[in-house]
């Protein structure tokens, strides 16, 4: 069977155009984003669930679907289109660990205790779309460039993990032990 990441990639440059997924700087970069949905993978521990906040074309949550399959991953996608590439995606990949939400996040009804979310929006401001579904103590994941230490101090989460993934963007986690 093909790589998995490798049939990925191949959907992403098929579907890129059409379906307004990525642009074509990204899938220039792939190697780079694959490396960094791993990192990912390194806070989280085994067997839990993941919600994805605002995947897109499912980065980081496909590749780390790929590499972890230990994990459950719900991918919330508020666009239809690109929640329409990831169910795709996922079945012609055989992702069983994947679920796709197309909805706000904010509507979406379960609850977990870890959330990712690339290129989306501030942590706080993440907390505030993921607030009615968290269990503590919560874990926010995110691929950040410079500032993200302002936006983890209104938050008044501890910062556990920070790890340079290059070009001074850095795998960022926090946890938030209670409610805010
Ligand atoms: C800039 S893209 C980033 C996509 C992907 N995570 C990445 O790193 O390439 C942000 C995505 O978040 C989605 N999004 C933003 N707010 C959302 C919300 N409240 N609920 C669900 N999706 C949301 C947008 O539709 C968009 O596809």
């Amino acid at each position: 069977m093909k790589d998995r990441l490798e049939a990925y990639a191949e959907l992403l440059e098929r579907y890129a155009a059409s379906a307004n997924l990525v642009s074509p700087k990204v899938l220039a970069e792939l190697p780079v984003h694959f490396a960094a949905a791993r990192a990912y993978g390194e806070v989280l521990p085994e067997g839990v669930h993941v919600l994805d906040v605002g995947s897109g074309a499912g980065l980081p949550a496909i590749p780390l679907a790929i590499a972890r399959p230990d994990l459950t991953l719900t991918l919330a996608e508020r666009r239809a289109k690109r929640a329409a590439f990831l169910d795709l995606a996922a079945a012609r990949l055989g992702l069983e660990n994947v679920r796709v939400y197309n909805g706000d996040v904010q509507q979406w009804s379960g609850r977990t205790a870890y959330v990712t979310a690339q290129a989306v929006a501030p942590f706080d401001v993440v907390y505030r779309l993921v607030a009615h579904a968290a269990d503590y103590p919560l874990t926010l994941i995110a691929r950040k460039g410079p500032g993200w230490r302002a936006e983890a101090a209104r938050l008044g989460a501890e910062v556990f993990h920070v790890k340079p993934l290059g070009s001074g963007a850095e795998l960022v986690a926090l946890r938030l032990e209670a409610p805010r």
